[in-house]
This record gives structure tokens, C-alpha cells and sequence, in this order.
């Protein structure tokens, strides 16, 4: 039985929560107190349990420190405590988000009903760094979705930030604007979905000969014409003069113009006040403007985080509108409806006003049917995120996220002044060359020297994941932030699709917290008394993800060593101290497949989830462990490796195919050394299980080679792409494999030797 909190609609019956003006614009359900939170509670207990035991039992058995042996038994038991006291203590940090979840419901009808057309402007910021990883066509159909939703166009604006300086960007925004003239009017027309002109062409064919059908094709040939020709301008490397006379924009990439070097530019490509520019119906367009902040190899740039903040000051200029949205290039809004459905949560009388930011969770296109680089994070979307937002912490994620100006410029929150959300009319009398003079400072280099920009105004900077660490001082600013992750995907996104690029996102994410962590903005210190306990510890989960590749390491690689020089770290089955081992192991397991399952996962997606943790715990979180060790010395910088959107079509084959591709970077050396340890260990244990003589239990033999069993079968694909030299998704180059097993050899006789 679900219960509901009080800010809850009186009347259930109708599909928007009552006809009635009156009454709140949203209802909270939260699951918590119902007889599933109850006995989750007291399966945490027993697990709680088998942790405590499993401590004490290494506590008191620690081996006594006699000669060579004894000596490194001493330290490997002491390893694998140490390991086992991480993952206790983040098992611990991981249980409040999932006492907690609610899930909210937006009542837009009754908004419409109350506020009719008396709603506020929104301003768009969509992010884009690099032509030729973030190709334009791409960038301007996220654009194009966001121009096109089913809110007034005098009161959108869409603001495009490039921090590559491209031309080529700027020419495709220019061919954008056309477009938008017949594709806004057709998508109000027939209310199609989804705005993004790429997807909707993808699945919408035009069959038929009715009128829909006739006006689909004419777009869908303007679109494609559209794209052929961002697409041969980019092949040619230079916008025609032709073209570039026709708009002065293209004026300011002159022959000193670099994208590391070059003044700021801000173009108004469409002037939503204006007259001018109307759609094929004669309707008002939203407002369009291109901004390439200024670059200069003597200021540091921030990346993302300046680009927004950069946007922050320049929209403030134009449009200064209350509500702000932001997206990366990739993420083209999906529900043309989403808009109203947040204002909401802004605009509800009762709790509205306390509202910083509404975040919706982070989907993609191109996730395949097993998910076999575990990119989809349905089960934190669904079950941990969900649980973060229950405590009135919902994590900022960087796109797809709709945030109050005031709260994201430093505005510390007071019950006392209730800031209305109300479109900026001042503005409106300024020329364009006005504005775009006043705005083209803003977005100038030096603008930031000695102001609060990047520490408590705009987004944070010095971290790889900026986003979450702003999350977390607006909210420490005493805000309350909302996670609305409703049935229909707001926002859909484009996933990575190699491994290399996947565990590099990792790297940077993981990186990008620990840092978070190990910083003033530690969740338990900076966060103390200003968010819940259960929101400080839901952020941890993703602070520590590097910690917890110690612990695995420790894991993946004691136990097969113990195996190989058969000793063993573990109570034997026959010992009562056997059970919590067991029992921590199979219930988290167990606890894990049940969540995955209620998140509608296959068992084969949950299998390739285990596998990606493990990998990128070995690589990605295991590297971001040592760089932010670095940088806390000073030895080096924080950067930001953009994720790629393209890909070459062999890669896209393989990719479709579900086949994990290696590479041969140096995470596939560290991937094949460890799984190799653990195929020798393997090995050696089946062949002592055969030649056992009657001194040895073969029960002890075989509960011993289980945890180095799982992580073979979990190594399965790197051991198919070390030895079969036909491997859909490349061989690991046999020299790469050699060595790893050579240095699997040499490790174990040098500790042969040092006894
Ligand atoms: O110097 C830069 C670097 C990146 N970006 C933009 O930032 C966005 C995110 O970059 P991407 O390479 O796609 O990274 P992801 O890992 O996919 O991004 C996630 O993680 C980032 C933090 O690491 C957040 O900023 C993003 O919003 C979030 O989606 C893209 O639109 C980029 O164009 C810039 O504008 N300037
Ligand atoms: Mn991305």
C-alpha cells in the first residue's frame, strides 16, 4: 500500500487531479512505511549482520606474524579486511536511497487552468565543444527539438554554446533558423513527436496520400536538402562566399580566428521580438542566438562549467528569462509537453517557491537490447536517483535539467521573499545590435577576474563534473531540488558506443567526484546540518566509486593468488564463520538481480552490468583513484575528454552487435593481466581437485575456486578476444597477451623468491 504525503490532491478520479482551480499543481507519493519498506528494512539488518560478523571473524583470526610465510599471510588477510571494510561501509552508504523513494505527479491542466497564458519565458541552453566529435547536424536537431516545444515561441529561447568556434556550427544554426520555419508550424500542425527532425524522420515515413502525408515529404526533403548542404560545407572545409555573405555573422571568423584563440562572438540568428522572422504560418519564432564565448590560451576556460556560465550572463542580457534548461548537444528534448509539466513544480503555491531545480533522467537512443556496456544506469535512474530525490536532494546531471536563475546565480534560499517567476519586459525595446554588443562582453575572458563567477555564482568550477557539485551547493544554499522521471523520456541522448570511450567517461566521472569527496565540498562535512544524512551518504555512492576499486582489486586479485599457491583466505564451508560470507555474498547478489528485474532488465543485461563494473573498476575508477592522488599533490590539471557521438560504421557493427570491443589501450592491458591471474588460478585449482590427496577437502577446494570461477565466466569475452584471432571485435594483439601472462609469472615467483 502506497502511502501519500500531504501534499496530496484530494481528488484522485480524474486523469489530471481534479477539474478544480484550487488545490497543489503536484502530489508526492513516497513508498516509504508500507510493508515492502518494512521488510527491505529488515533484510538490510541481516545483511548488516553478515558484514559485522565478517569483521569480526578477520578481527579475531588475524595470522600470527612468524617467518616469510606467515608474514605475507598477515598482510594478504589484512588486504582482504581492508577490502572488506569498504565495501561494508559502502554497502552502508548505499541503503538510505532505497528507504526513500517517491515519485511525483504534475497536474499541467490545472497550471493551464490557473496561470492560462500568464506563464513565464524559458531560456535553453544547449552545449556543443567540438565539430567534428559533435558533428552540427546533430547539435542543430537537439536545437530544433527545443525550438519546437508546444510552448508560446515569444516566450522560448534557444541559446547555442560553442566552445569549438566553429564556422561550421554557426552555418548549420543559420540553416536551422530556415528550417524551423516550416518545421515548427508542421509540428504544431499535426502535433507530431518527437521534435527532433533525425528522429522523427527515422520512424515517420509519410505513406499515404493524405495532406499529413503530402506535407511530411515536402519537410522531410527540405530537411534532408538542409543536411546535405551543412554536410558539404563541412566537407569542403569553408562556408562558400556566397553564404557567408548572406549573414554577417560569418564576418567575425576571420584569418586570426583559431578555436583556441579568438574574441567572442554572439550572433541573434533570430530576433523573437521581431516581425521579421515568422514561421511559414506567420507566427512568432522563439528567439535564436549562437555564442562562442571568447577563447584565449592565457585564461583557464572551464570547460562546460564556463560555457554555461558564459550563457548565464549573456541569456541574462537578451532574454533574462526566470527558468533556465540545460542540455548537451546529443540530448534533444523528447516530450514537447515537458515544459508546462515543470512549471509545476516551480509554480505550485505551496511548495513551488522553495524549488531550485527539476532534473529528469538521462536516456539514449542507442542503448542495445543487453546493454552490454551497462550505459543505460537504469537501475540508479529508477532506484537510486529516485531515492536521492526523496530526500529533496535530486542530483544535478548536467543536461536535461531545468533550473530557477536565481537559485543557480548564488541566491541563498528564504522562506521570506517568495521570488515570482516573471518574464523580463525590460528588455524588449533594445536593437538587436544593442543587445548583441552588451551581451558580447559578458561572454568576455577577463568578465570573471575578481567576481564570484564559478564559486558561489553560476556553475562551479576546478571539478570534471561540475554539474554535480553545483547540485549540491545550491541545495546546501537551502534549496530543494526535484526528480521527476515520468513514464515518457523527456530527454534522449546519444550513449557511447566503444568500450574505450565508455570506461573514459567513467574515468572522468569518477575522477570528477572523488575530487568532490576528497574537497571542501565533502557531502559529510560541507553538507552537514544543511541536506539530510540520507541525501549526504546517497551522494557518496558516486563519490566513492573509486575507493570501491581498491576493494575490488583486492578481490579479483588475493583470493586467485591464495589459490595458485594453495593457501586460502576464507573459512572453510565445514565453519559456522562460513555463513556470513556466504550470506553477504548471495543476498547482495540476490538483492541486485531483484532490483535489475524490477527495473525490467533481462538476466543477460544484468550479467553484462556486473561485467562493466568489474572492468571499470579495474580501469577507469582505479586510474581516477590515482589522478585525483595527483592532483591533491599538484602534479596535475583537471581536463575534460569529450565523449564522441559518431562513429565509424565498422564500430557501429560491432557495436549493434553487442561484441565488446578491446582496443589496446592500456585498460585492456590492466583487463587481460587480471583476467588472466584469475584463469591460472582457476586452472591450478581444477587440476588439484583431480590430483587431491586424501589430506584436502574438496568441498574446501571447490567453495575456494568459486569467487575465481564467476570472475572467469565474467572474463569470458576478454578471454574470447585474447585467444581467438578471429574475434568480431578485434583480437587483442597477441604480444598484449603474452605479456600479460609473463607478468602474471614473474609476480608470483618474485613473492616465491622474497619468502
Ligand atoms: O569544454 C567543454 C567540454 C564539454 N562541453 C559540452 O559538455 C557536454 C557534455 O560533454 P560530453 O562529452 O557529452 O560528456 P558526458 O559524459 O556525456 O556528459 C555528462 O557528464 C558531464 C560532466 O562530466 C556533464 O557536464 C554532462 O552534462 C553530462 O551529460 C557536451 O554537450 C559538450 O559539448 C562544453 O561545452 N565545453
Ligand atoms: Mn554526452
Amino acid at each position: 500500500m502506497k502511502k501519500t504525503t500531504e501534499h496530496d490532491v484530494r481528488s484522485h478520479s480524474s486523469a489530471d487531479g481534479g477539474a478544480d482551480g484550487g488545490g497543489k499543481l503536484f502530489e508526492t507519493r513516497e513508498a516509504r512505511g508500507s510493508g515492502v519498506a518494512v521488510a527491505k528494512q529488515l533484510f538490510m539488518l541481516t545483511v548488516l549482520a553478515a558484514i559485522l560478523l565478517i569483521w569480526c571473524h578477520r578481527v579475531t583470526n588475524i595470522p600470527a606474524a612468524g617467518g616469510g610465510e606467515g608474514r605475507v599471510r598477515r598482510w594478504l588477510w589484512m588486504a582482504l579486511f581492508g577490502a572488506e571494510v569498504l565495501f561494508g561501509l559502502y554497502w552502508v552508504v548505499c541503503q538510505p536511497v532505497r528507504l526513500s523513494h517517491v515519485r511525483h505527479r504534475p497536474f499541467k491542466n490545472k497550471l493551464l487552468q490557473r496561470y492560462g497564458d500568464d506563464l513565464p519565458s524559458i531560456d535553453i541552453f544547449v552545449c556543443t565543444a567540438d565539430p567534428e566529435i559533435e558533428p552540427p547536424v546533430l547539435v542543430v536537431n537537439t536545437v530544433l527539438s527545443a525550438m519546437s516545444y508546444s510552448y508560446p515561441p515569444d516566450k522560448l529561447n534557444v541559446y547555442l554554446s560553442d566552445d569549438g568556434g566553429s564556422e561550421f556550427t554557426f552555418y548549420a544554426l543559420i540553416e536551422a533558423a530556415r528550417f524551423s520555419k516550416s518545421w515548427i508550424p508542421f509540428c504544431r500542425k499535426f502535433n507530431v513527436e518527437p521534435r527532433s527532425p533525425e528522429a522523427f524522420f527515422a520512424v515517420n515515413l509519410g505513406l499515404g496520400d493524405d495532406q499529413y502525408a503530402q506535407q511530411l515529404l515536402h519537410i522531410k526533403e527540405l530537411f534532408d536538402d538542409m543536411k546535405s548542404r551543412i554536410e558539404a560545407v563541412i566537407e569542403n572545409g569553408k562556408v562558400p562566399d556566397e553564404v557567408s555573405a548572406f549573414h554577417k555573422g560569418f564576418s567575425e571568423w576571420n584569418s586570426e580566428f583559431s578555436k583556441q584563440n579568438h574574441p567572442s562572438v554572439v550572433q541573434i540568428v533570430i530576433d523573437g521580438r521581431g516581425i521579421d522572422d515568422v514561421d511559414t504560418d506567420g507566427c512568432r519564432l522563439p528567439t535564436l542566438v549562437y555564442m562562442a564565448r571568447e577563447k584565449n590560451p592565457e585564461w583557464p576556460h572551464h570547460f562546460k562549467a564556463g560555457a554555461v556560465n558564459a550563457l548565464i550572463r549573456v541569456s541574462s542580457e537578451i532574454s533574462n528569462s526566470p527558468i533556465i534548461l540545460n542540455l548537451d548537444c546529443d540530448m534533444y528534448p523528447n516530450n514537447p509537453d515537458t515544459v508546462q509539466e515543470i512549471l509545476c513544480f516551480f509554480m505550485d503555491e505551496e511548495r513551488g517557491y522553495e524549488t531550485a531545480y527539476v532534473q529528469f533522467p538521462q536516456h539514449y537512443d542507442n542503448i542495445t537490447k543487453n546493454d552490454h556496456y551497462a550505459n543505460s544506469n537504469d537501475v540508479i535512474n529508477e532506484i537510486e536517483l529516485a531515492g536521492l530525490g526523496g530526500y529533496g536532494a535530486a542530483l544535478f546531471c548536467g543536461t536535461g535539467c531545468f533550473h530557477r536563475r536565481e537559485s543557480l546565480c548564488g541566491r541563498i534560499f528564504s522562506k521570506d521573499d517568495k521570488i515570482e517567476l516573471k518574464t523580463d519586459n525590460t528588455i524588449r525595446e533594445k536593437s538587436v545590435n544593442e543587445l548583441e554588443k552588451a551581451a558580447k562582453v559578458l561572454a568576455d575572458c577577463c568578465y570573471e577576474k575578481g567576481t564570484s563567477w564559478g564559486k558561489e555564482v553560476g556553475l562551479v568550477y576546478g571539478c570534471a563534473v561540475e554539474d554535480i557539485v553545483t547540485g549540491l551547493t545550491i541545495q546546501c544554499r537551502g534549496w530543494k531540488s526535484v526528480y521527476y522521471n515520468p513514464k515518457k523520456k523527456a530527454f534522449i541522448g546519444v550513449a557511447p558506443t566503444t568500450l574505450s570511450q565508455s570506461l573514459i567517461q567513467h574515468r572522468r566521472w569518477s575522477e570528477g567526484m572523488f575530487q568532490i569527496f576528497c574537497s571542501r565540498y565533502c557531502p559529510f562535512i560541507y553538507g552537514r546540518g544543511k541536506i539530510k544524512l540520507g541525501a549526504q551518504m546517497g551522494y557518496c555512492i558516486y563519490l566513492l566509486w573509486p575507493l570501491c576499486s581498491l576493494a575490488t582489486l583486492c578481490y579479483v586479485t588475493i583470493p586467485s593468488f591464495c589459490l595458485l599457491r594453495g593457501t586460502s583466505m576464507f573459512p572453510q564451508p565445514s565453519s559456522l564463520w562460513f555463513l556470513p560470507y556466504a550470506y553477504a555474498f548471495l543476498a547482495n547478489c540476490g538483492y541486485s538481480l531483484v532490483e535489475a528485474f524490477s527495473c525490467g532488465y533481462t538476466l543477460q543485461r544484468w550479467w553484462n552490468l556486473q561485467r562493466m563494473w568489474l572492468i571499470r573498476r579495474e580501469t577507469s575508477y582505479l586510474y581516477a583513484l590515482l589522478d585525483t592522488t595527483m592532483k591533491q599533490l599538484g602534479f596535475s590539471e583537471t581536463s575534460f575528454a569529450i565523449t564522441a557521438k559518431v562513429v565509424d560504421s565498422n564500430d557501429r557493427k560491432t557495436y549493434e552487435k553487442e561484441i565488446i570491443d578491446f582496443g589496446q589501450s592500456t585498460f585492456t592491458s590492466i583487463i587481460v593481466t587480471l583476467a588472466m591471474l584469475n584463469l591460472l588460478a582457476l586452472a591450478t585449482g581444477a587440476i588439484r581437485l583431480v590430483t587431491l590427496d586424501k589430506s584436502e577437502s574438496p568441498m574446501k577446494l571447490t567453495a575456494q575456486m568459486i569467487l575465481c570461477g564467476l570472475l572467469v565466466m565474467l572474463n569470458v569475452p576478454v578471454y574470447q578476444a585474447a585467444f581467438n584471432r578471429h574475434y568480431k571485435g578485434g583480437p587483442i594483439p597477441t604480444s598484449n597477451v603474452i605479456r600479460a601472462i609473463a607478468f602474471v609469472f614473474v609476480f608470483l615467483v618474485a613473492i616465491e623468491l622474497l619468502i
